[in-house]
């Protein structure tokens, strides 16, 4: 039985213990503070000093993380235990990267072996495609890319091609995700078809918007070769069979698991369309840096475990301090869909309302993740984190190391972020007095994460983008929810169905329409022309 969080005797002590002070105050009694807050994994530091957390609070968060039983839920997710509950089974992204004389049974069966087998296959696959060996249906080698796919079968892929490419690689990857076929039209413009490769990558096989767009990029091939080209096709999915359908080749056709999450699914063969395009040795750095994180978060002490603690100061945030968000702020123009990447992550995962069997919470749980590079919300949204009135914990990323930048630009990104950071937290007080100078108060105290590490390479964003789910596990844990399902996409998913023939012209609305929608459908012109309205319009 997975009781909820205000059940929990630490955290009701948490809710009668409100010794929080202002942040910046706290910094300045304690010269100490920083060094006990900071965080380190190798070049990476992760700074905690500015939230408003007394040691008295940590040491109670600590207590709660053993009380709510996250050091077995860690283990359970490590073993290959049953963790994804409401769809019965393992949730396995760690197996993915693991090493290759690791061993994890699911149902009795390793699943190492197999991950390697595949990883194996992808890594051939891509040495082929990267050293011309991989012809189109004129014979010239392929030089293009196109990953169809949407959600956890995209949005990886896309962020970390634009974290790790730098443009000289020998091949071009594009995506596309949109129904509406503009985005393939787009991609028509840009690509050879005898030099294209596309990547139909979808874990179910099933959704509509990416085989939409493989059928019209399948027909579009076989028009402009005269021919079915499906060599020229790759598959990514759990579901064998549909690939085959599709017309897939069994040589062209990679697997994962239904036990990997799609928005967990960048270190399987999910990533294949990253690797075409930097390499596998970099693309296993990836891995190797998300293995690092495993290893830290399933082994260093509660005090010291980054995942653990931003997963502890979260839910602290959110559920008992009010947060209502987390804004993601990269200060690297390469991390430019990290937010979205995270969105993703943070809010299928922490988007529940009840707990793992199904009893409301009465506690806030997940709350909106977004972002932008740090440097362009300054002169966005930063006025609302100075000066507005909702609380986020806004999460600074910044390398340090800025390689070869000319000098007007040196040192400007590491100051722009470390001067919003002490704004946020320590605020300022109006000079003189009256509604005059309260335009210029910031109160401070808003809550800030500060990660810093040497450099943007594989290794490191590997190890951030474990760091984060990690962080997601935990606070799922602390909540009593399952971060594994996402259930709620479905529903609006259904529906559309149910409606697309209506939008096409080709049907009335269904009896599931309510009044709103027909009368939208009839707006648009799909339904009802030349009837006229009698009043309720359905
Ligand atoms: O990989 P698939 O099965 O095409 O699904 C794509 C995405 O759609 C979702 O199911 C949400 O609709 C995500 O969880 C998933 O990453």
């Amino acid at each position: 039985m997975t009781t909820a969080l205000t059940h929990s005797p630490v955290w009701q002590e948490l809710l009668g213990h409100d010794d929080t002070e202002h942040a910046g105050a706290l910094l300045g009694a304690d010269p100490g503070r920083v060094e006990r807050y900071c965080l380190h994994h190798e070049d990476l530091r992760v700074d905690l000093s500015r939230h408003p957390v007394t040691d008295s609070t940590w040491e109670r968060l600590l207590r709660l993380a053993e009380e709510r039983g996250v050091p077995g839920r860690i283990e359970a997710l490590f073993s290959g235990a049953s963790v994804n509950e409401s769809e019965g089974r393992p949730a396995l992204h760690t197996a993915l990267r693991s090493r290759p004389d690791a061993s994890i049974h699911v149902d009795g069966e390793d699943v190492i072996p197999a991950v390697y087998e595949e990883l194996q296959r992808m890594a051939a696959f891509v040495e082929a495609l990267r050293s011309g060996d991989v012809r189109g249906y004129d014979g010239r080698p392929l030089r293009h890319v196109v990953n169809i796919g949407i959600g956890g079968s995209e949005a990886g892929v896309t962020m970390a091609h634009q974290a790790l490419a730098d443009g000289d690689e020998p091949l071009r990857l594009h995506t596309v995700s949109g129904v509406d076929g503009r985005e393939l039209a787009a991609v028509w413009g840009r690509i050879d078809p005898a030099e294209t490769l596309f990547c139909v990558a979808s874990k179910s096989f099933s959704t509509l918007e990416t085989l939409t767009n493989a059928r019209t990029a399948w027909a579009w091939l076989e028009a402009e070769a005269g021919r079915p080209v499906p060599e020229q096709f790759v598959g990514i999915s759990a579901n064998e069979s549909a690939m085959a359908d599709f017309g897939i080749p069994a040589e062209r056709r990679f697997r994962i698991w239904e036990w990997v999450g799609g928005r967990y699914s960048l270190p399987s063969t999910m990533g294949l369309p990253l690797a075409a395009v930097i390499g596998m040795e970099r693309f296993n750095e990836l891995r190797r840096g998300m293995r690092a994180m495993d290893e830290h978060f399933r082994s260093a002490p509660a005090a010291q475990n980054i995942p653990l603690l931003l997963g502890l100061l979260g839910v602290w945030q959110i559920s008992l301090r009010g947060a209502t968000g987390h804004v993601v702020l990269p200060y690297h123009p390469g991390l430019r869909r990290l937010p979205a990447y995270l969105q993703q992550l943070d809010m299928e995962s922490l988007g529940k309302s009840v707990t793992r069997d199904g009893q409301p919470v009465d506690y806030p749980t997940g709350t909106s993740c977004w972002g932008e590079v740090g440097i362009n919300g300054q002169h966005s949204f930063f006025q609302w984190l100075h000066q507005g009135t909702g609380r986020v914990i806004a999460e600074f990323l910044v390398p340090v190391e800025e390689g070869g930048l000319p000098e007007r630009h040196a040192g400007l990104n590491l100051a722009s972020a470390l001067g919003q950071v002490q704004a946020l937290c320590q605020g300022q007080a109006p000079q003189g007095s009256g509604p005059e100078a309260e335009h210029h108060r910031y109160e401070g105290g808003r809550p800030v994460t500060l990660i810093l590490f040497r450099r943007l390479d594989a290794y490191t964003l590997g190890r951030l983008l474990a760091l984060h789910e990690h962080r997601v596990f935990v606070q799922a844990s602390l909540w009593g929810i399952n971060p594994f399902d996402q259930w709620g996409v479905e529903l609006g998913k259904r529906v559309a169905k149910g409606l697309a023939p209506v939008a096409r012209g080709e049907a009335p609305p269904p009896a599931e329409a309510d009044a709103a929608t027909r009368q939208a459908l009839r707006w648009a012109g799909c339904w009802g022309a030349g009837e006229s309205s009698d009043g309720t319009g359905v």
